[in-house]
């Protein structure tokens, strides 16, 4: 039996985790024998360790995913059509990672990290939100589920009138002391994100809009809290990941881009036909910077501004789907080697994984999401059938199966990336737990205990949606899916109506 566990837990819990689990349920005996008991304290101890034994419980049925053999596509199981998506999408064999310089990452000092787990755990508290005083009571109500999971984007762009990524933005950097660390004006903040959301309108999109961003900059903040490796981080890390997610997409043209390398076009001889669109998103977002009136970062030192630079780029070129089996690939190894992670490709992970989270978000979400992106491939599909070229997996409107396609993306897509993405983190969040011998620490360690418990609940509870999602999507098949669009968007409004 203890083997047996052991073995499932390599892949999926980390045996530190499972140390740091003994520690806590020894500690509440000893509470409980003295009767020093802080009921708080041992219900969240509990939560904790029941949330470990779930997590340990759903692993057990959970498919894990190897990276040495790519995406493991069994043709008995997904669809030709869904598998030549996946394999040209996520497997293409893209140029090697470029060389960086060698940077070991750097930890904040532990006490740092203790502060930052007091400092986490008081806003997740925190029964206001910390909004802009003249934001509309709505926008206010709203805000207070910004550190949630299952935050409403789609709400928050309602009550802000269509303002999400501004709002949302905004919120954040103030959320995280940045607007006074790096001194941005907030005039210049202003019209920056003005411009954002213009550009992001700039070519209507169904899926690729200025919501999307908001709703990957809100998963980034979450991811970073959840996981605890916002302790990791410096500030301008912090800041750089905040500006990537809001930028990922900027002027995204609804196309993908293998249209963009067929269709000779004006992107795609700028870029050389590499990661095209990400390209041209990260440059046209920095152009924006030059302006005075919307330049940010004009008071950051030019060290300051040269390392977010570099890791903005870095981290929205890693949104490219065709590096996505190289990034996972490379992301295990360094696990399984206990190589030290490279920050650097640690957040690139946590940018791509955003950018694929409604899949792991609750179905009233997921399922507002898709139909908005099938219509966006449909409607490249419509352009490659005009122009006489053949149509791109999963965008005939006429002839998608939906459903399997969207069971293939989160089983061999989703749950790996947020699979590595728990792993990677308890990596890194262990040590810094366990480095934490100074007495005047320990006083204030009930911080980073609740951030492992969040942890291993955050694990859980993306399962928990992945699962749920797939299911939802096999009852559609069992159902009888139509493969037309008209039929998913009735599906949506209808999922609206019943959850709203
Ligand atoms: N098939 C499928 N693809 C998705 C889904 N969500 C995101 N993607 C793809 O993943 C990509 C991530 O980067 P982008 O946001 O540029 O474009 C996104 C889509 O192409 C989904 O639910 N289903
Ligand atoms: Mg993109
Ligand atoms: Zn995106």
């Amino acid at each position: 039996m203890a083997l047996q566990h052991g073995k499932t837990l390599n892949t999926h819990i980390s045996p530190d985790t499972w140390r740091s689990t003994i520690i806590l349920l020894k500690r509440m005996v000893q509470q409980l024998e003295v009767n020093d008991v802080n009921f708080e304290e041992l219900k969240r101890n509990l939560d904790f360790t029941a949330s470990l034994l779930e997590a340990f419980y759903t692993n057990r049925t959970q498919q894990s995913f190897d990276a040495d053999d790519d995406l493991q596509l069994r043709s008995d199981v997904v669809p030709v059509e869904v598998r030549d998506w996946l394999a040209s999408t996520f497997t293409q064999r893209v140029q090697p990672f470029s060389q960086r310089l060698e940077e070991k990452p750097k930890f904040r000092s532990i006490v740092h990290a203790v502060q930052a787990g007091i400092f986490v755990e008081r806003m997740f508290r925190k029964a206001y939100s910390n909004a802009m005083p003249d934001q509309p009571a709505d926008v206010i109500i709203c805000l207070r589920d910004l550190d949630r999971w299952s935050f409403d984007v789609f709400s928050l762009d309602s009550v802000s009138s269509g303002h999400s990524l501004k709002t949302l933005f905004i919120e954040l950097i103030i959320k995280h002391h940045l607007n006074s660390r790096f001194k941005v004006p907030l005039s210049c903040l202003m019209s920056f994100l003005c411009e954002l959301e213009r550009g992001y309108s700039k070519h209507t999109n169904a899926y690729h809009n200025h919501t999307h961003a908001a709703d990957v900059t809100h998963t980034v903040h979450c991811l970073l809290l959840h996981t605890g490796v916002l302790y990791w981080l410096t500030d301008l890390e912090v800041l750089a990941c905040l500006f990537a997610a809001a930028i990922h997409d900027y002027e995204h043209t609804g196309n993908s881009n293998n249209f963009h390398i067929y269709t000779r076009s004006e992107m795609a001889m700028i870029y050389n036909d590499r990661s095209v669109q990400e390209s041209h998103h990260v440059s046209a977002s920095f152009r924006l910077l030059q302006n005075e009136n919307t330049n940010i970062f004009m008071n950051l030192t030019r060290p300051e501004w040269l390392e977010l630079r570099t890791l903005v780029i870095e981290m929205v070129l890693g949104t490219d789907m065709s590096s996505h089996v190289l990034q996972v690939k490379a992301m295990r190894t360094c696990l399984q080697q206990h190589e030290s992670i490279d920050k650097p490709k640690a957040l690139s992970l946590i940018l791509h994984a955003a950018d694929i989270s409604h899949p792991a978000k609750p179905w009233s979400l997921h399922s507002r999401w898709t139909p908005r992106l099938m219509e966006e491939f449909f409607t490249q599909g419509d352009k490659e059938a005009e122009l006489g070229l053949s149509i791109s997996p999963l965008c005939d409107r006429h002839n998608t199966p939906v459903s399997q396609s969207q069971i293939a993306f989160i089983e061999f897509i989703v749950e790996p990336t947020f699979s590595l993405i728990s792993d990677m983190s308890e990596k890194i969040i262990i040590p810094l737990i366990q480095d934490t011998t100074d007495p005047s620490i320990c006083s204030r360690y009930r911080g980073l205990q609740w951030t492992v418990a969040d942890l291993v609940g955050f694990r859980s509870m993306w399962m928990r949606h992945t699962e749920e999602n797939k299911s939802r999507w096999r009852d559609k098949m069992k159902n009888g899916e139509s493969h037309s669009y008209e039929s998913e968007i009735q599906t949506e409004e209808e999922t609206a109506g019943k959850e709203h």
